[in-house]
């Protein structure tokens, strides 16, 4: 497709965010900026125009910036349950791994390498391949709040050049860099660069085409990406560190994450101190270098990273399933040297940045067993890597991250469960079974998401139990510079060559409950069909798991029933209209008619919702 034609035709109302909103301050991390009654205002180019604190009425507020008459309001609901929070930022993913996450035995580093990594990126030379797969990333990344990744692909110039397009077709802001290695000993023949000018040659054809489609980098950058030094020549290295150099674009690669790996550098590379000396003496340690793992660093290297500017990409996740190490982050920091974090999928098995925040602090809870209490990281800390943090890593420090004047509103709406109190549950010695199976299947306890709040909660306690226990079940929206991800998709994006819709998991039902408030997307027939059949589904799942605990937990009057519980009727042309049978043993048949069955999500979840969208 003509890069003419790959134009958004999103025009951003401008629109008044209302209710809570927490963040890092820019320079302490180790508290939380926590404000309930705020108002921002973001402007049609998604950019932060005001924020306004202790809002008591938000007429006044229009009065004070008469351009938000007539802005689209979004609020938080009521009762301490939801609350705005930027963005993630992923300073290291692998998106052609995806397909691989969670799938790694018990390999370490190098022959993880070999077996699961080289094979599968390999088979995106198929552009099928790399349309599925990279689709899905970027679609998962977003529905768990990863506003901007920093992404590795591979050395295939057409799919590396699909996976910008996706990026930008979605809205998500991204680093996109083309995998270049070309040693020949230590890469397979089946998946490496002929040689040093082929690889150079190809990374400039993404870089260019990168520039065709973003000539700004508003959203899409290219960045330069060795994959790390055992796969690269020095001839390589050092023609890809004048690279960046001359471009001024970012670079990105791997340094000292397993004992192997760097035994390997020293081996092949022994007219060099160290791996961050072979990457200093070939140009590529910079500001804009972002440095994957650097578990293993000695003091020098330390040194020579800081005195670079380089930056430091902290992936908890792969380095503990992969066994590569401990990284001392709070060493690193003390050093001044800036982090941020990564997931690393697939040596990371998720590609949940709030996984990655968890695991920093659990993972820095590993080290202080060993290196004294003082490395430990708060939640507060950890969540600051992985927005301000990654915000400096990426070079982004005065545009995502936070929620400043002037800064883009690269966001996500994260809600949390309040669990409904019992009433005057002191009189009541036992529950009915009824009662019992109705908390259990019908509570709305899985669609909900898993974080329960019960409303003695500080904020702090809030967001601890969401860092602890959430996942994208609690990310109930994502806005990338003021637009609104994944759900408005279809809204805005020109589909002459990505005709493609972002797969709904069953997991999003409280994002389609939520969606249910805006009657501008509601009337999308795209919109509706895939509601009606979340919501279907949602609705079967729900009987079926009623019938399932039903059989698990018979109440007496069944005890001595064989219980077979299963749907029927369920491929009514006309589901609403129809009636479903559900049999309980050989006697007891429960019919229930579709139009109850259809509505129960909607009644149950969604009334919460549509009250508090203005
Ligand atoms: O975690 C990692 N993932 C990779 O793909 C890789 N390549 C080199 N070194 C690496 N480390």
């Amino acid at each position: 497709m003509a890069a003419s034609t790959r134009k958004y035709r999103v025009v951003n109302n401008p629109t008044v965010y209302v209710g809570t909103f927490i963040h890092s301050p820019r320079d302490d991390a180790r508290k939380l900026d926590i404000c309930e009654d705020g108002a921002i205002g973001v402007n049609p180019d998604g950019v932060i125009e005001f924020v306004e604190r202790d809002v008591q009425a938000l007429d006044a507020v229009l009065d004070k910036y008469p351009g938000y008459k007539g802005a689209d309001v979004v609020r938080t609901q009521p009762g301490g349950t939801q609350f705005f929070f930027p963005g993630f930022i992923d300073t290291h993913i692998h998106a052609p791994q995806y397909p691989n996450a969670g799938v790694f035995g018990s390999t370490t580093l190098l022959d993880w390498l070999n077996k699961y990594t080289f094979p599968t990126e390999a088979s995106f030379s198929s552009l099928a391949v790399a349309r599925t797969n990279y689709t899905r990333c970027v679609a998962r990344t977003l529905a768990n709040g990863t506003t901007t990744a920093a992404y590795y692909a591979t050395i295939h110039v057409p799919a590396t050049n699909l996976l910008a397009d996706i990026c930008s077709a979605a809205g998500q802001r991204a680093f996109v860099g083309r995998m270049c290695m070309d040693h020949r000993g230590l890469n397979p023949d089946y998946y490496r660069d002929e040689t040093a000018d082929e690889s150079v040659a190809n990374t400039c054809l993404c870089i260019d085409h990168i520039k065709s489609i973003d000539p700004s980098y508003e959203l899409v950058s290219p960045i330069i990406t060795p994959r790390f030094a055992p796969s690269c020549t020095e001839e390589l290295l050092t023609k890809l560190g004048k690279l960046a150099r001359e471009t001024n674009l970012p670079c990105q690669t791997h340094i000292d994450e397993n004992h192997g790996e760097i035994q390997l550098v020293a081996e092949l590379f022994p007219e060099h101190e160290s791996y961050a000396a072979l990457y200093d003496a070939c140009g590529l340690l910079m500001p804009k270098t972002i440095l994957g793992h650097a578990i293993h660093l000695s003091n020098r290297e330390m040194e020579l990273i800081r005195d670079s500017g380089a930056k430091i990409a902290h992936c908890p996740v792969s380095n503990s399933a992969l066994t590569s190490g401990g990284a001392k982050v709070r060493w690193l920091l003390d050093c001044g040297i800036t982090v941020g974090l990564g997931t690393d999928v697939s040596g990371g098995f998720s590609v949940s940045m709030l996984e990655t925040v968890r695991s920093t602090a659990l993972v820095s809870r590993h080290v202080a067993m060993t290196d004294g209490e003082h490395c430990k990281l708060s939640v507060e800390e950890s969540l600051y890597l992985g927005t301000r943090g990654g915000a400096k890593v990426v070079g982004l420090e005065d545009k995502i991250g936070g929620f400043e004047v002037g800064m883009e509103w690269d966001a996500q709406l994260i809600g949390l469960e309040m669990v409904r109190k019992e009433e005057a549950v002191e009189e009541k010695a036992e529950f009915a079974a009824d009662e019992v199976l109705d908390k259990l299947a019908f509570e709305s306890c899985r669609e909900a998401g898993p974080v329960d709040v019960f409303g003695w909660e500080s904020w702090e306690d809030r967001v601890a139990k969401w860092v602890y226990n959430g996942d994208d079940r609690n990310t109930l929206a994502v806005w990338v510079k003021g637009r609104k991800t994944l759900f408005h998709y279809p809204t805005f994006i020109d589909y002459d060559n990505l005709r493609h819709i972002p797969p709904i998991s069953k997991s999003t039902i409280s994002k389609i409950s939520y969606i249910q408030g805006q009657t501008k997307v509601y009337k999308q027939p795209q919109i509706i069909k895939m509601l009606s059949t979340v919501a279907r589904r949602s609705a079967l799942t729900a009987v079926q798991r009623r019938l399932a605990s039903t059989a698990a937990h018979p109440p007496p009057s069944t005890m001595h029933t064989p219980i077979n519980a299963g749907l029927h009727n369920m491929h009514s042309s006309r589901p609403a209209l129809g009636f479903y049978t559900a049999r309980l043993g050989r006697t007891l048949t429960l019919v229930v008619p579709g139009a109850a069955l259809l509505a129960w999500p909607f009644a149950t979840r969604a009334l919460g919702y549509s009250t508090s969208w203005a």
